[in-house]
């Protein structure tokens, strides 16, 4: 086993900056750069020095012991001061020992998954606890990195192991009396399970939102102000405004925090009758993103109507507020009438649809959870189709625990991992 190293912090001067080395030459690596290591687990303040006794930097060194560390292996840690100099120098001189390398990004982490210090939930936790922008997605994160859905996955997988045993059970003594019929006991664990599976499978969309952003489309006729309201709600001249009917042609996205969610505002160009091409192409385009959208709002002039059928939760208000008498559900983006209004009912919106969500937050996660309780259903109409059938049923309760099993990486690991990795950063 290779001992790495990277920079564990951002790249670019900072106050301090974190060098981590993990792996079976750890602290042989930190004896030679300290001259000393400081016992376990408590911080020396050192000076480190590169082989001919040059001076790099005086830092804090960090030792822990094997499988008592973030990768479950002996890891020393830097915490230097963060010029980019400094880094650069300890980088080299680890580079020049022995049996030490740069790791590869996310390699820290893969090699807490491999050590079994984290299951592959935890693993896409922690990757989304590190793209975290906003308090709901720290939340959801954290949730999932301490991990949850793979104690749950557990529960489940308990319960239909011991499904499957009794099954198997009648199996193997399908040709003597059975005491007891076990299939109430089956029904009942397979019932249970499916029905945990079913809430958790339900949540999936709203946390999918959640990691990767709401998106809110605006959406009415030529001119009413739209992109006027989207530079508003972004507190910035996001888009081009005109008193030109069609100024607004590609879909324009402001992405913003609302009450700790994330939301992606879209601004879609105004929706008419139009011989001009591109203007048209435009209007494709507000369409099909408005349609995909979480959330519409339609602002309407004068006695337009919605140019779509709005859904229960789409927010119509009447533009141009401050030209109009009676203000009531009118918004104006040019003087500000009705905007705090409206951001605190996009938030309420979006925060219900936020709260419905459960412990699962991937589709890959949906997906396993989908394949188990297809495999429950088939398993549980062999099961009532009568005893010429229970090994069908055990078969497929095995297909169940094993979509569930991939669900924390106790299979089907190698492919998951690849697409996590390449979205981690360098040091982690
Ligand atoms: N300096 C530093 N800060 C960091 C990390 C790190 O690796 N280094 N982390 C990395 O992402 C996060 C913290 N996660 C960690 C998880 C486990 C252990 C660890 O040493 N676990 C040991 C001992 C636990 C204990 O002290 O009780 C263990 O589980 O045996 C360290 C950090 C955030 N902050
Ligand atoms: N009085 C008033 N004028 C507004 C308001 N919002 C926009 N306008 C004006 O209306 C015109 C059109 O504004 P835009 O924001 O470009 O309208 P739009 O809906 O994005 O138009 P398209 O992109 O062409 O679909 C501009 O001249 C704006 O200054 C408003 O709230 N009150
Ligand atoms: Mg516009």
């Amino acid at each position: 086993m290779d001992t790495i190293f990277a920079l564990a912090t951002a790249h670019g001067k900072a106050g301090v900056a974190v060098i981590r080395v993990s792996g079976p030459l750890a602290h042989h690596a930190g004896q030679i750069l300290t001259g000393s290591l400081p016992a376990p687990r408590i911080t020396g303040l050192r000076v480190l020095k590169d082989g001919q006794g040059v001076r790099l930097d005086e830092a804090l060194v960090l030792v822990f012991p094997d499988k008592q560390s973030f990768t479950g292996e002996p890891v020393v840690e830097f915490q230097l001061h963060g010029s980019t100099a400094v880094v650069a120098a300890v980088l080299r001189v680890l580079s020049e020992i022995g049996g030490l390398r740069q790791a590869e990004p996310g390699e820290f982490t893969r090699r807490a998954l491999e050590n079994g210090r984290l299951d592959l939930a935890q693993v896409e936790g922690l990757a989304d606890l590190i793209e975290a922008e906003t308090e709901a997605q720290r939340r959801q994160a954290l949730r999932v990195l301490s991990g949850d859905l793979g104690q749950r996955a557990e529960d489940w997988r308990r319960d239909l192991i011991r499904a499957a045993a009794l099954l198997e059970a009648t199996i193997d003594f399908a040709d003597e009396e059975i005491p007891t019929d076990v299939s109430p006991e089956v029904s009942a664990l397979m019932q249970k399970t499916m029905g945990s599976l079913q809430s958790e499978i339900e949540g999936v969309k709203s946390a999918e939102r959640v990691r990767t952003g709401f998106e809110v489309a605006i959406v009415g006729a030529p001119n009413v102000g739209k992109s006027t309201l989207l530079n508003a709600l972004a507190g910035r001249d996001a888009a081009i405004t005109s008193e030109y009917a069609g100024t607004t042609r590609d879909v324009i996205e402001v992405r913003m925090d609302l009450g700790g969610l994330p939301v992606t505002l879209l601004d879609t160009a105004g929706l008419r009758e139009t011989e001009d091409k591109v203007e048209e192409i435009g209007i494709a385009r507000a369409r099909q993103r408005a349609a995909l959208a979480d959330l519409r709002v339609f602002l309407i002039e004068g006695d337009d109507k919605p140019d779509f059928e709005p859904e229960t939760s789409d927010i119509v208000l009447r533009a141009k507020a401050d030209l109009l008498e009676d203000k009531s559900g009118a918004i104006s983006g040019a003087s500000g009438e009705g905007v705090s209004n409206l951001i605190e009912q996009i938030t309420r919106v979006l925060s219900d649809r936020a709260a419905s969500i459960g412990i699962a937050t991937r589709e890959r996660h949906r997906i396993a959870m989908l394949r188990a309780v297809d495999a429950l259903q088939a398993a549980e109409r062999f099961t009532l189709a009568g005893e010429d059938m229970t090994d069908l049923a055990a078969e497929e309760l095995r297909t169940a625990i094993r979509a569930l099993d991939s669900l924390v990486g106790r299979i089907d690991v190698e492919n998951v991992l690849d697409e996590i990795f390449a979205s981690f950063c360098l040091g982690k």
